[in-house]
């Protein structure tokens, strides 16, 4: 119950206790003894005043602790006297209850009339009965007692009818209150999408005066291109079975001054009086969405020359060869690779280098008809996709564009402060001779380009089978990896990745090495993928696991003791049933306490099987096992993987880290990246810091961890161990908490 209702209790049971003295005194005459019928209307008309009073305190709500513990000596002691009273003279009774009661009334009528507009009705009601009373007591005779019942009932209805009014009122008020300093907008909504409530956030958020203009409104007022088919069938869902709530969808709201809002609405069924209506929360996401978006462009913009990046080109190719497959047309895929960028780098600086590549991108440009798609594909390579081709033409298009192309970067190009000159080689892939889809003709154009750069500088070279050699190599290395976990070529060596305002080794990258005997020393970046496809992967990737857990295990009361291990997962390895298990019995097996272990996923791991990604991740992190998100920024960067898959660690992409002390974009970006891991309670990890200058601006942007050839390159476990004792010794401060 609440207060205000209790308040009414309070008046009600002083109601009660006059009409009980009432009917003792004039239906118990002759039934019960005079002297206990006149102590028990004394004791109800005083329990009657002390409801009304306490009544009447509460309502304005100055009714203290203390008033309630003098009540009852109070009630005894008045009770007492007015006992002895109708001792005296029993005649006085009904005039002399009629009188004390209308003194009360007066008094708490003017109390309420005074103090609160809500309850001005009742006190008016209350001070009138007071007087009826008075006057009643004056006047009254037994011949007078009919009329004073029959007034005073119809004073009572009055009385109730202004209670009832004062209580629902604060109550709709206090609801009007609580809904209004909600920090979300809010409304109530029927089966038919007519708004039933709605509050001032709700108004202010779409646009109008107050909350009072949106009742009565259907919901397609609000929205543009919500049909009623659309809000009835949103409603069913409310009714559906099993529905999980709350229903969370975005929108775009158009505002009364023309613009779009984009708002998260967080539905929930709402049952009144055995009806169904939906109560909706609106969550203005803009912001949101403005960080969505920078990361959305970021993720497909290369930084530097503001062209396609690698993601965007794949989602582009892709498109090309379905529309070319649709209507038997031919695309071509040009990789380019320029010879010299690595020397320009090195001899005159990033600055150069990148000025280069923005020189050498927009030369290629001009090249294009806006059909076509330029990307820069890596360091100092670039893609160009000949789209919409005549059948049987895509090859000679793509040799002609191929010699612009090397003609254009030979002509060399005007620095800032250098003359520079460069040769291309380019390789070339078309649909659909050298491959069906878009990963294909890139690989085959990339192979092509292998053979260009073989032949010498400045070459182009077309796919052939011949060239498949390196495919075949693909081959070479899936049937080599079959046997080599039982044959030990496989080991670890480990990456430093210290706090970046301490310096303390707080965690390490388990990296994985092959050494071949058949293919000699062979980068992960070449066998990884091989391993994922033939599915080889799952046997590696526990391998990786239980070495890398073993060897944290022997760390232990080293100077490595509590560190944090962590280790690449990849998507194969998630959707196994067993792999939450293989986790906790491998950190049981060595003794590892969870928070000393971290698992790397990439974008694409999260997006490929999001709903089992999802509850893989939530028991890992019932665990205690820490998830971190690798190469971000690169892929297919979404705030909502952020939220949706409790991440604890993100790590920032080499890509970004390059490029910060030369390229304001990739600087703010990183900024951007840190300041929103930083809102989300994130974790953040610079990944492929190279030079002190890179580490102290990550380090002044808030910038937790730091990894990167700058502190240490991946070393073998012993030689870790050893870097990690130097570094120990005169470490003084403490670690950072975040
Ligand atoms: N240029 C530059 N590079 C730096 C710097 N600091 C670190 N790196 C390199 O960046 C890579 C970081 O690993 P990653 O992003 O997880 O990327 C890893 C990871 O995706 C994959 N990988 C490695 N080990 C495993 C493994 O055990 N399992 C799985 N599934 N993937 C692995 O192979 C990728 C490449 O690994 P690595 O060749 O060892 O290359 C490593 C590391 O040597 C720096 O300052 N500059």
């Amino acid at each position: 119950m609440q207060r205000k209702e209790k308040h009414a209790l309070f008046w009600g049971a002083g109601q009660l206790a006059i009409m009980a003295g009432g009917i003792i005194w004039f239906g118990g005459a002759g039934l019960i003894p005079l002297e206990l019928q006149l102590y028990l209307c004394a004791l109800c008309l005083t329990v009657g005043m002390a409801g009304y009073w306490s009544g009447t305190q509460f309502f304005i709500g100055k009714l203290r602790a203390y008033h309630v513990r003098w009540m009852l000596p109070v009630i005894l002691t008045l009770s007492g006297f007015f006992y002895y009273l109708w001792h005296l003279n029993n005649a006085w009774l009904p005039p002399g209850s009629a009188a004390a009661l209308g003194l009360v009334m007066l008094w708490g009528g003017s109390r309420l009339v005074s103090v609160n507009n809500r309850y001005r009705w009742l006190g008016l009601t209350l001070m009138l009965r007071g007087g009826f009373n008075l006057f009643s007591a004056a006047s009254l005779s037994p011949d007078l007692y009919k009329v004073w019942f029959v007034g005073t009932s119809i004073l009572k209805v009055l009385t109730m009818l202004g209670l009832i009014y004062a209580v629902q009122d604060e109550i709709q008020q206090r609801y009007a209150r609580t809904i209004d300093s909600l920090s979300h907008g809010f409304l109530i909504r029927d089966r038919r999408g007519y708004i039933h409530v709605a509050n001032e956030r709700c108004a202010k958020l779409l646009g109008f005066n107050s909350a009072q203009e949106l009742i009565g409104l259907h919901v397609c007022d609000l929205l543009p291109g919500l049909t009623r088919e659309m809000a009835d069938h949103y409603f069913f869902r409310f009714e559906a079975d099993g529905a999980e709530y709350p229903i969370a969808d975005t929108a775009i709201f158009k505002l009364r001054n023309g613009n779009h809002l984009p708002v998260e609405l967080l539905g929930s069924p709402y049952v009144e009086r055995g009806r169904l209506y939906c109560l909706v929360q609106l969550l203005d996401i803009s912001e949101r969405k403005k960080k969505d978006d920078l990361l959305y462009q970021a993720a497909r913009v290369d930084p530097v020359t503001g062209y396609c990046n690698r993601h965007a080109l794949s989602v582009r190719l892709t498109e090309e060869v379905k529309k070319a497959a649709a209507v038997g047309r031919e695309c071509a895929v040009l990789f380019i690779d320029l010879d010299k960028f690595k020397r320009v780098n090195d001899s005159f600086g990033h600055a150069a280098g990148d000025e280069l590549l923005r020189n050498a991108a927009d030369s290629l440009h001009h090249l294009l008809r806006p059909t076509d798609v330029l990307a820069r594909f890596g360091g100092d390579e670039f893609i160009i996709v000949i789209a919409d081709l005549a059948p049987n033409s895509a090859e000679q298009m793509a040799i002609d564009c191929a010699d612009a192309v090397i003609a254009a970067m030979a002509k060399g190009f005007e620095l800032s402060y250098h003359a520079i000159s460069v040769t291309a080689s380019v390789g070339i892939a078309c649909y659909p001779h050298h491959g069906a889809d878009s990963d294909t003709l890139i690989r085959n154009a990339d192979i092509a380009m292998y053979a260009a750069k073989k032949a010498g500088r400045g070459e182009r070279r077309v796919f052939n089978d011949a060239m498949n050699a390196v495919a075949k190599n693909a081959l070479a290395i899936d049937g080599a990896l079959r046997d080599a976990i039982e044959a030990n070529e496989f080991y670890l060596v480990y990456q430093a990745i210290t706090n970046a305002h301490t310096g303390k080794l707080t965690k390490v990258e388990a990296l994985l090495r092959w050494n071949s005997p058949l293919l000699g020393p062979m980068p992960p970046d070449r066998f990884i993928p091989v391993a994922e496809d033939s599915g080889m992967i799952i046997a590696l990737g526990t391998w990786v696991l239980e070495q890398a857990c073993r060897q944290v295990g022997l760390w232990k009361h080293s100077v490595l003791d509590d560190v944090t291990i962590s280790i690449n997962v990849s998507a194969w390895q998630l959707a196994d049933p067993g792999f939450v298990t293989l986790v906790s019995q491998a950190l049981i097996r060595n003794g590892l306490s969870p928070h000393q272990l971290e698992l790397e996923l990439t974008e694409r791991v999260l997006i490929e099987d999001a709903a089992n990604v999802q509850t893989v991740l939530a028991q890992l992190r019932a665990l205690g096992v820490g998830i971190s998100l690798d190469d971000f920024g690169t892929g297919y960067s979404s705030l909502s993987y952020l939220t949706q898959f409790h991440l604890n660690t993100l790590k920032i992409d080499r890509a970004f880290v390059m490029d910060i002390e030369h390229s304001e974009r990739s600087n703010s970006l990183v900024h951007a990246i840190i300041a929103m891991g930083h809102s989300l309670g994130l974790q953040l990890v610079a990944e492929g810091v190279e030079t002190a200058g890179q580490a102290a601006i990550l380090e002044k942007m808030g910038c937790h961890y730091l990894q990167g050839y700058h502190i240490s390159r991946p070393i073998l476990a012993d030689d870790l161990l050893h870097f990690a004792g130097d570094r120990a010794a005169p470490q003084a401060q403490p670690d950072f908490v975040i």
